[in-house]
């Protein structure tokens, strides 16, 4: 059984050794693995190659449309397994697109890497519209979940899922990041954050942006915000380091 994974070049895994750059795991070394398709379509998305292949014509900033043949590589989950315990962090951050699309894969993944290299911590970074599969959820450590307001573009009732949304903001597993491009945005931060009582502890705000210039503007007013309101802050620390490039 395969996985379908993004490509940093044609041929070529997006499968890397970074730093982790958002959200609670900041600043630790991690292994990424990011995989292909999304059933959203954020205007903004930095990700469109995983998703927006010809043909697709749901409405994205840079308007790109990407050859799926170049962008997407299927590979065993047991070779994928071997690429990543051959790096040297002992932690594994997924994420896509929306990784949670191949739940059963990834969870067949998790445990051929438990098998090699016992003792990862797993991290998954989605959208927060879909169940992690049940054999996938129990090998997970920590959600990064980052439900997309309005200004992504996507409808609401795609975009957020109430009964999704509950069981995420009731699991201590799951840190919630929103994606803010303007100080108007935190109204529908907060109206859910009231809905589903998410506590301002697992509640990350982190400024759009794809250059080190917007995000160090949007990060001036969005702190300001975070002190006012009890939540955390969270940069994008891989884009200062190198900027908008795959595999980093
Ligand atoms: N270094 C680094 N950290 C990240 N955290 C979340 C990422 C993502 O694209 O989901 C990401 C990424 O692409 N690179
Ligand atoms: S949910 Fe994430 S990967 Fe999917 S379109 Fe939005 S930003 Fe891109
Ligand atoms: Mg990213």
């Amino acid at each position: 059984m395969t996985l379908i994974l993004a490509t940093t070049t044609p041929g070529e895994p997006e499968l890397f050794a970074s730093l982790q750059g958002e959200g609670a795991s900041t600043g630790r070394p991690s292994t990424f693995v990011r995989l292909s398709h999304c059933n959203l379509a954020c205007q903004w998305c930095d990700t469109a190659y995983t998703w927006r292949f010809e043909g697709d014509n749901r409405p994205h900033r840079d308007e790109a449309a990407f050859e799926r043949k170049a962008n997407q590589l299927s590979l065993d989950e047991q070779d994928v397994a071997e690429r990543v315990a051959a790096l040297p962090p002992d932690r594994l951050v997924i994420t896509g697109g929306e990784p949670l699309l191949q739940g059963a894969a990834l969870a067949r993944m998790v445990e051929a890497l438990s098998a090699i290299r016992p003792g990862f911590h797993i991290e998954i970074e989605t959208n927060g519209t879909v169940a992690p599969h049940r054999a996938l959820d129990p090998l997970v450590h920590q959600f990064n979940v980052s439900p997309k307001l309005a200004h992504s573009g996507n409808p609401a009732d795609l975009a957020q899922i109430p009964e999704r949304l509950a069981v995420w903001a009731a699991d201590p597993r799951a840190f919630f990041k929103f994606v803010v491009a303007e100080p108007g945005d935190l109204d529908e931060v907060l109206a859910l954050q009231q809905a589903y009582a998410i506590p301002g502890e697992r509640l990350f705000l982190m400024p759009e942006g794809r250059t080190g210039d917007v995000l160090r503007e949007r990060a001036v007013w969005l702190a300001d915000i975070c002190v006012q309101h009890g939540l955390r802050f969270t940069d994008r620390l891989h884009i200062h380091l190198w900027g908008d490039t795959r595999g980093t």
